[in-house]
């Protein structure tokens, strides 16, 4: 199968320099000039090619840029900037395109886990999910917080946002894409609680997920590494898109 990416950055490289059996990576769009290998900034130059998938590891930008033009070309769109979805116009613009086209939009599990169990409780009814996002403060520069708090004079966990995950991953564009991830698997993005903390005690992101409904309750807990390209995205996120795009061809599914 042919694959497309979108964004050549600290998640993107690593789909790029992955071992992709029965997968061909042909064209990489990125958002500078640059014409060398695969990478190209100019997206005729990238649709040209007939893709099976497209990933985007850029942003929300590109999402609503890029999502219907990969869709209409014939392609699955694998978003990981899935907070663009915030946007319930967008949204429903690419299922109707996906629909249209007999196509897929697939919302990889990226920087978190356990939307499985999440998902399977949606099934039964849920009655409260709260993701809570802890991240060094370095993380949060150029966001939002910056106005609201002295980053670097923290001595002290701060809670930044708390409330609805439409709002939250609206206002954290590059750093709460998983709350996202994990309404949409679940109670929806108007539902669902995200807590959004800079801690300067932390050198991890901590990532929870609590979720409770008619299966039961579950809490969910990971404390991952830092990528080295981009102290806002977890080390996990570009292992998990490397997961997701094998999967794309691979005989055994698991978790799905
Ligand atoms: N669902 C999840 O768990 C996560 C989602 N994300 C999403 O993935 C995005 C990328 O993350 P990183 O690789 O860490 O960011 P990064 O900043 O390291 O790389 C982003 C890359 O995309 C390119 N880009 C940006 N806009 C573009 C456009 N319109 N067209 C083509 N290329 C474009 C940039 O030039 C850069 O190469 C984040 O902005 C965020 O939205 C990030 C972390 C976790
Ligand atoms: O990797 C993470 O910490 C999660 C992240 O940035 C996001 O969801 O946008």
């Amino acid at each position: 199968m042919k694959l497309g990416l979108i964004g050549y950055g600290a998640i993107g490289r690593h789909v790029e320099a992955a071992g992709l059996e029965n997968i061909e990576l042909v064209s990489v769009l990125v958002r500078r000039p640059r014409q060398e290998g695969l990478l190209t900034h100019e997206p005729d130059r990238f649709f040209a090619h007939k893709f099976d998938a497209v990933a985007e590891c850029a942003g929300h930008e590109a999402v609503s840029m890029y999502g219907q033009r990969v869709l209409e070309n014939g392609a699955d769109f694998l978003v990981t900037s899935v907070g663009a979805f915030t946007d319930t116009a967008l949204f429903d613009r690419l299922l109707a395109a996906a629909k249209a086209s007999g196509r897929r939009l697939i919302l990889p599990s990226a920087g978190i886990g356990a939307l499985d169990i999440l998902s399977s409780a949606a099934v039964g009814g849920l009655e409260s999910v709260t993701v809570t996002v802890r991240k060094d403060p370095s993380a949060w520069k150029g966001t939002i917080a910056e106005t609201l708090v002295d980053l670097d004079g923290l001595t002290a966990p701060y809670t930044v946002f708390d409330g609805p995950v439409r709002e939250g991953a609206r206002l954290y564009p590059q750093n709460v894409n998983i709350s996202a991830a994990a309404a949409i698997a679940g109670l929806g993005l108007d539902k669902t609680r995200v807590v959004i903390v800079a801690d300067p005690a932390l050198t991890t992101h901590i990532v929870e997920l609590e979720a409770k409904g008619t299966f039961g309750r579950f809490t969910f807990m990971e404390d991952v590494a830092v990528s080295e390209e981009n102290r806002k995205t977890g080390k996990l996120v570009a292992m998990a898109m490397v997961k997701s795009v094998r999967q794309l061809a691979s005989t055994l599914v698991v978790a799905a």
